[in-house]
């Protein structure tokens, strides 16, 4: 009987259970089938999904199970819906199984920093928390700064949440955690140092098969020390290493393709996880599914119907803290070259031959070679100036003293960019992304075509773009997808309004959302690749944005300045007007 994959959660019963059993509690069951039980003991290929199927002897109801060996003592049948022959099943539950169960290894590279305190650890102390991480697995932070196992705990402790829907035993839960979690001190160019850190995972792994997963939580310019360092002396003798590489990858096609060559110097292109961390995010996830399982939305996705499409990025802070990174990329390589392009790519990529992460990225990178490189009149920038609003004095970008004084790095971009595809030939692609200013959000917009001989007319007065029906994915916050349409306002006349029909995320689920961190560790961890990026992505995203990048700097462009806390700079309207569009997000009901 084949059953739907899901992710994870404790909550829904999966496999067919025979009289008598109580329910078992194990999560992995409605994943693809975990292949951290699997690795080692049978040949399969990595890149397959699985579909979990589950057969029963005795169908009367539905229960996770822990294990193939699990499943088998309680007379739940699964080796033959994994497509496993007989002999393979049994050489995954046989003799001796409990030695053959792996081990996962976590290494946070990096771990005094911010990002692994803000939200690496915090994510997979939320995976821990739903039963999402494997049974046998340890943490390890490794960095410079000396920091004994309990002073990581306590600087862990400090990052954890419980969730807002699910707080049994989470102060319980917490200290579980943090007991698996470990610190070893060492430089990132020191093979030795590394040695060490072998020694210690050894220790933990116990003679299991072991799994190694690398977090490189660094900045960028020691990636390959680390990659060297721990693949010669660090990756594991019997499993699998894996390593997610955090952004930036390169600041242009030249350092990025220097930068994958390095890794590849001691990485193969499957161990090599690419983070965005935006397409771990529930409603980037949730884009594919809108499209491609609803009829009413897939036959309108092209250039026939779809007038633009518009990609949001708004923070209402500044660099705060972050400034001397920033300076050196600015917000087209810290949030448009891969955030946007990201979720550009997947809105309009044609439809995969399926779900496995080749197809997808295959289709991915097909939307970027076809587009046009960024030409710079189709391009506005902006960086924020101090600005006083209620009495509060805010700071504009150079005031940050890691900022050099005169900088021109942009803080805010506009851009029209265009795919000289069949289905989007002449459609406007407008991004938008800006720090400091008036709200904090992220949405993709597609505005829709004006109905052909509209008999209400002239109920929208002279304006009918205010009448387009316009549908709206909000990423973040207050997670929504809502579509504008037109109806009639109740009552014996014939007067139009504008309506929303709106599924907020907060309304129609008490499930908190996970952080995007939860879902890519986990995806990571099973080795599923489909929301990291191919080495191809990133050289075809380069392409697009290098040459502009070069002619921002080389011509010494100076952005317009905006007040931190406004709406960015006037010149992203006259860019959008260019293309006869208006920004969504600033008409009044937006
Ligand atoms: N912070 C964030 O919100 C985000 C960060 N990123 C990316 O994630 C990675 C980590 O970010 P973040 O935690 O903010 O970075 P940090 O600057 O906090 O650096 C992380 C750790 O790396 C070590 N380190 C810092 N600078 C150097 C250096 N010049 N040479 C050697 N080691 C150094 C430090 O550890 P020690 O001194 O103990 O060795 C530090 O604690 C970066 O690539 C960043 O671009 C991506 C998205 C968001
Ligand atoms: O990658 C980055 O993302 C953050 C925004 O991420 P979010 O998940 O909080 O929306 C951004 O602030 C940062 O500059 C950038 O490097």
């Amino acid at each position: 009987m084949a059953l739907s994959v899901a992710k994870c959660p404790s909550s829904s019963a999966a496999a067919r259970l025979a009289p008598g059993h109580s329910p078992l509690r194990w999560s992995t069951l409605l994943r693809p089938f975990p292949r951290h039980v699997l690795a080692g003991s049978v040949a399969i290929p990595s890149s397959k999904n699985w579909n979990l199927g589950v057969a029963c002897k005795q169908e009367v109801g539905t229960v996770p199970v822990s294990s193939p060996k699990e499943a088998a003592s309680k007379n739940v049948e699964i080796g033959g819906s994994l497509g496993l022959s007989s002999e393979e099943y049994r050489d995954v539950i046989g003799p001796n199984s409990s030695e053959r169960e792996p081990t996962v290894s976590i290494t946070v590279v990096g771990a005094s920093g911010d990002l692994a305190k803000k939200k690496i650890f915090p994510a997979l102390f939320a995976l821990y928390y739903e039963d999402c991480l494997p049974k046998h697995f340890t943490i390890f932070g490794y960095a410079r700064s000396k920091m004994t196992d309990a002073e990581l705990r306590t600087m862990v402790s400090k990052t954890l949440t419980c969730r807002i829907d699910k707080r049994e035993n989470c102060n319980e839960k917490m200290e579980q955690f943090l007991q698996r979690c470990f610190y070893h001190s060492g430089q990132y160019e020191s093979e030795e140092n590394f040695a060490d850190l072998d020694k210690e995972l050894k220790e933990h792994e116990g003679g299991r098969l072991s799994n190694r997963l690398f977090y490189l939580s660094i900045p960028p310019n020691i990636f390959i020390d680390v990659v060297k360092s721990a693949s010669k002396s660090a990756s594991s003798k019997n499993g699998w290493t894996r390593v997610i590489v955090e952004k930036p990858f390169g600041r242009d096609s030249e350092s990025s393709a220097a930068l994958t060559r390095g890794l590849k110097q001691y990485l193969d292109e499957d161990q090599i996880f690419r983070i965005d961390h935006y397409l771990g995010k529930e409603l980037v996830e949730n884009l594919s599914i809108l499209r491609f399982s609803n009829l009413v939305f897939e036959p309108l996705w092209s250039r026939q119907y779809i007038r633009n499409v518009q990609l949001i990025f708004s923070e209402d802070f500044g660099t705060e803290g972050r400034g001397g990174y920033f300076d050196n990329y600015g917000i087209i390589r810290d949030i448009m070259q891969n955030h946007l392009l990201q979720i550009l790519a997947l809105f309009a990529m044609e439809t995969p031959v399926s779900l496995d992460a080749e197809d997808i990225r295959n289709e991915k990178v097909k939307v970027l070679r076809s587009m046009k490189p960024l030409q710079l009149e189709n391009v506005v920038i902006g960086q924020y100036k101090s600005h006083t609003k209620g009495g509060v004095a805010y700071p504009g970008y150079t005031d940050d003293k890691t900022v050099p004084k005169g900088s021109l790095t942009p803080t805010f971009a506009a851009a029209a960019l265009f795919i000289d595809n069949a289905r989007w030939d002449g459609v406007p692609f407008l991004m938008k992304a800006g720090k400091a200013l008036e709200t904090r959000r992220t949405e993709i917009r597609v505005q829709f075509r004006h109905v052909p001989g509209n008999l209400y007319k002239r109920s929208f007065g002279t304006d009918l773009d205010r009448a387009t029906n316009e549908l709206v994915i909000r990423v973040q916050p207050n997670e929504a997808i809502y579509l504008k349409i037109n109806n009639k306002i109740p009552g014996l006349g014939m007067r139009l309004d504008r309506s929303n029909l709106n599924l907020l995320y907060a309304s129609r689920y008490s499930k908190e959302i996970p952080d995007a961190y939860e879902r890519l560790l986990l995806d990571a961890i099973e080795g599923e690749r489909r929301l990291f990026i191919r080495s191809d992505e990133l050289d075809a995203a380069w392409e697009l944005f290098t040459p502009l990048l070069k002619e921002l700097e080389e011509k010494k462009i100076a952005p317009e300045l905006y007040p931190y806390g406004s709406c960015g700079p006037a010149g992203a309207h006259y860019l959008a007007a260019n293309y006869n569009v208006r920004w969504g997000d600033t008409a009044s009901d937006a």
